[in-house]
């Protein structure tokens, strides 16, 4: 078994929790609170920014042309691509995409931005591997899903989110991080290794967190100055 094949065998317990989320199943039924949408792209297009600023420390770190060429290329799919899905929360909801950006992190997503920010500064190019896997994977696996159990056809009100995730554009890049990452584990040592395998587990919770922070609309306590700093 491949070193991601054991990493998705023991984070078999927190996929299965993300399937059966409220807000992901709210997905698949076209049934979920406006505001609890408007919640999750607000945070979901600032968290997409601090994505692409880790993409370009990784590629800092890169020694291979092929690794930079991945990153640049994937920091084009999330600046062009990735707006899809947004757009449609946005007609579902009513609001134009620009009134949901600039606004800052809630603590759950400032929490996973900064957990990743922490692996692409101090960690191994393996390391940022690990920590940005969940990021594709959980999403591929909620897309083939939800197309699997409730069959959305063109006029679901989330079919374009489902089928973009579901697509195999997701899944090759999930397939590409797949193999970059048990080639790093390859030449680890156990202590790397370790330090991967936590990065990985820490970003499927925050994966599942950030569904709830979006679905119970989560705030900081006692609101925040006004400063916003991703
Ligand atoms: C919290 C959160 N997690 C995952 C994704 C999906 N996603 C974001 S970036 C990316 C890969 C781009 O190279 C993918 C698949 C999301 N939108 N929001």
């Amino acid at each position: 078994m491949t070193f991601t094949q054991q990493l998705r065998e023991t984070n078999q317990d927190l996929f299965e929790m993300i399937f059966h989320h409220p807000f992901v199943e709210g997905i698949g039924r076209g049934d979920i609170a406006k505001e609890a949408v408007m919640h999750y792209v607000k945070a979901d297009f600032e968290y997409l920014n601090a994505f692409m600023k880790i993409y370009a420390i990784a590629m800092s770190k890169s020694d291979t042309r092929s690794d930079i060429a991945f990153f640049h290329e994937q920091v084009g799919f999330t600046l062009h691509s990735e707006t899809g899905p947004h757009m449609n929360l946005c007609d579902y909801i009513g609001v134009s995409y620009k009134e949901l950006q600039g606004h800052p992190l809630p603590p759950t997503a400032d929490h996973y931005v900064k957990h990743m920010m922490y692996h692409a500064y101090t960690g191994s190019l393996g390391e940022i591997y690990a920590a940005l896997l969940p990021c594709p994977w959980t999403y591929l696996e909620i897309g083939k899903v939800l197309m699997e159990k409730y069959k959305p056809q063109a006029n679901h009100p989330f079919y374009r989110w489902i089928t973009f995730y579901a697509d195999s554009g997701i899944e090759a890049l999930t397939e590409t991080l797949c193999k970059r990452l048990d080639a790093c584990a390859e030449e680890a040592s156990e202590a790397e290794k370790n330090r991967m395998r936590d990065a990985f587990r820490k970003s499927c919770q925050l994966e599942l967190c950030f569904w709830e922070m979006s679905l119970t609309c989560e705030t900081w306590p006692a609101g925040n100055i006004g400063v916003t700093a991703p």
